[in-house]
């Protein structure tokens, strides 16, 4: 058979991109080792954690908020099992889904391991049964990545785990130790915290998620440990875990350089990700690689071999599923002759714990950096009304603006349903609008989105009204 183009990998980068060089009229195949489509995101990332995220958080409202709204429960229990079971459902239905869309778009599914023979052809080796080989005009990899795993942090998959069997336990932990307070350690320890467990984050920084505004790692960090007891343990450089049979043992070096010992039941390492390229034989295609093991690209996501581009968490950018997905739509387009464009300073990034966290464009850090000359304003969501009918009233949202055009450069909120606020904020940025054209616009009464406005109001005048 001969394709136009083959996509190996069906996560968000390469299902999506499959589906719009089908849509421009290519010929496509898409490539999957595994037996379901949808990749890390749909089978082990963000679609299982957020189904998780819910439940444990029902849990948790049931137990600690709903008494004050007025409902009564006797003998709360967590069925961990049917949690489980009702997550494998949904992600068994979105893989579904993506089964239903290539059949739609007339894209050839091939299961088995994808490697090259050379540039226009490849090996399709499936769990059992005959390999076989296609042609292809062109080449989309989208391999996505791996939780990044250190040699004295040997992840046994019982006691020491990584997100995957996280979410999957039998048990509620009794302690969870989690190595990393980035997105998946705090995204994951939410869940089991809600559910009970005692959760303790040894990070190699001196913050929560390091990456993001520090004003809101700082926020972030206060609610955790008011609201479902986290402990923190700042920049302790992990040295060790051994599986006792029972539990774990972590070992750490504190900022006095003296060796520290946790203990617990199980041991989250959740310290990265890296590009996954494993068996795709890049040697035969002459594919060069950049560092730590990311695959090397141009502006267009080629290859130094041109008719071959790599998309998503196997290339450099943030590791997120819609930074992948729009990377497919630009490959596929740029295939088709048209001129698409990223702008990747405004991919937002979202954390999905409670509060929701966001942040899109520059954070103050970077601006101070720069040098620019910008101004803030703040809103804290203890001053809306619709925050405080739902008693969400932790966090805030921070607007930063040019002094001196009052474009808005960077938004970073944390609080009630800020996953979906952010977008907010990307269609502003976008189209380069300035605080004072989002404070004047009308926004709902009574929603959180009138902190964005109010926030937008602060930094025009400082004339925010409800505060
Ligand atoms: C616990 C967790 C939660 C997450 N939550 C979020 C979130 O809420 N929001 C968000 O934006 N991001 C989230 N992410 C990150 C997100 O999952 C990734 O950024 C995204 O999946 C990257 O997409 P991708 O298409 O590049 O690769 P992947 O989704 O990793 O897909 C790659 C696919 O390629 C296949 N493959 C690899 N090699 C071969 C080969 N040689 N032949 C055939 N097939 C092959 C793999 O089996 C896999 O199915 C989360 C990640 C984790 C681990
Ligand atoms: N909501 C989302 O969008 C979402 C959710 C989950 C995962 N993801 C993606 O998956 C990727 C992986 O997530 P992650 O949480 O593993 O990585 P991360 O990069 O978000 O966080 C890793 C954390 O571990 C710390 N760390 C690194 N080495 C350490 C060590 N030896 N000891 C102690 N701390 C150490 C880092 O300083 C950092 O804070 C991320 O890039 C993220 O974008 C996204």
């Amino acid at each position: 058979m001969k394709y136009d183009v083959t996509v190996i990998g069906s996560g968000p980068g390469g299902y999506v991109a499959a589906i719009r060089c089908a849509q421009l009229g290519m010929k496509t195949a898409i490539i999957e080792k595994y037996n379901v489509l949808g990749g890390t995101c749909l089978n082990v990332g963000c679609i299982p954690s957020k189904a998780l995220l819910d439940s444990s958080e029902h849990f948790h409202n049931a137990a600690h908020t709903f008494k004050e709204h007025g409902i009564e429960l006797e003998n709360l229990q967590v069925n961990l099992e049917q949690m489980i079971n009702r997550k494998a459902g949904v992600v068994k239905s979105n893989n579904d889904g993506i089964t239903y869309l290539m059949k739609k778009n007339k894209i050839d599914v091939y299961n088995g391991l994808g490697s090259f023979v050379n540039k226009n052809k490849i090996k399709v080796t499936p769990e059992s049964g005959e390999a076989q080989e296609i042609e292809t005009e062109k080449v989309i990899i989208a391999t996505g990545s791996k939780p990044t795993v250190l040699p004295f942090l040997p992840v046994d998959k019982e006691r020491i785990i990584t997100s995957t069997e996280a979410l999957k336990l039998k048990e509620v932990p009794k302690h969870m130790i989690i190595i990393g307070g980035g997105v998946i350690g705090l995204e994951l320890g939410s869940v089991y915290a809600r559910l009970g467990s005692k959760i303790t984050v040894v990070e190699f920084l001196d913050s929560i998620i390091p990456t993001m505004d520090r004003a809101l790692g700082k926020e972030l960090q206060r609610v955790l440990k008011k609201t479902l007891g986290f402990e923190f343990f700042f920049q302790h450089k992990v040295t060790g875990a051994t599986n006792t049979g029972e539990g774990v043992k972590v070992t750490a070096e504190n900022p006095k350089g003296e060796t520290v010992t946790f203990e617990g039941d199980y041991c989250l390492v959740s310290i990265g990700r890296k590009p996954y390229t494993d068996g795709l034989n890049l040697e035969a295609a002459g594919v060069q690689m950049a560092e730590r093991g990311m695959i090397a690209v141009n502006d267009h996501l080629e290859t130094n071999v041109p008719g071959i581009f790599a998309i998503g968490d196997v290339v450099r950018g943030a590791m997120l599923a819609h930074k992948a997905e729009e990377e497919g739509v630009l490959v596929a387009e740029y295939m088709a002759g048209q001129k698409p464009h990223i702008n990747y300073n405004l991919i937002p990034g979202v954390v999905y714990t409670w509060p929701e966290v966001a942040g899109v464009g520059f954070t103050e850090e970077q601006l101070k950096e720069q040098g620019r000359a910008y101004k803030t304003g703040s809103f804290p969501f203890k001053a809306s009304g619709r925050a405080k009918a739902s008693m969400d009233t932790d966090g805030f949202v921070k607007v930063l603006a040019d002094k001196n055009t009052d474009e808005i450069l960077g938004v970073h909120m944390i609080g009630p349903r800020i996953a979906d606020l952010i977008a907010e904020a990307v269609v502003a940025m976008e189209f380069r609008a300035s605080a004072e054209d989002i404070a004047r616009m009308s926004h709902a009464h009574p929603t959180y989105t009138e902190a964005m406005k109010e926030a937008c109001l602060a930094a025009t005048e400082n004339r925010a009204i409800h505060i």
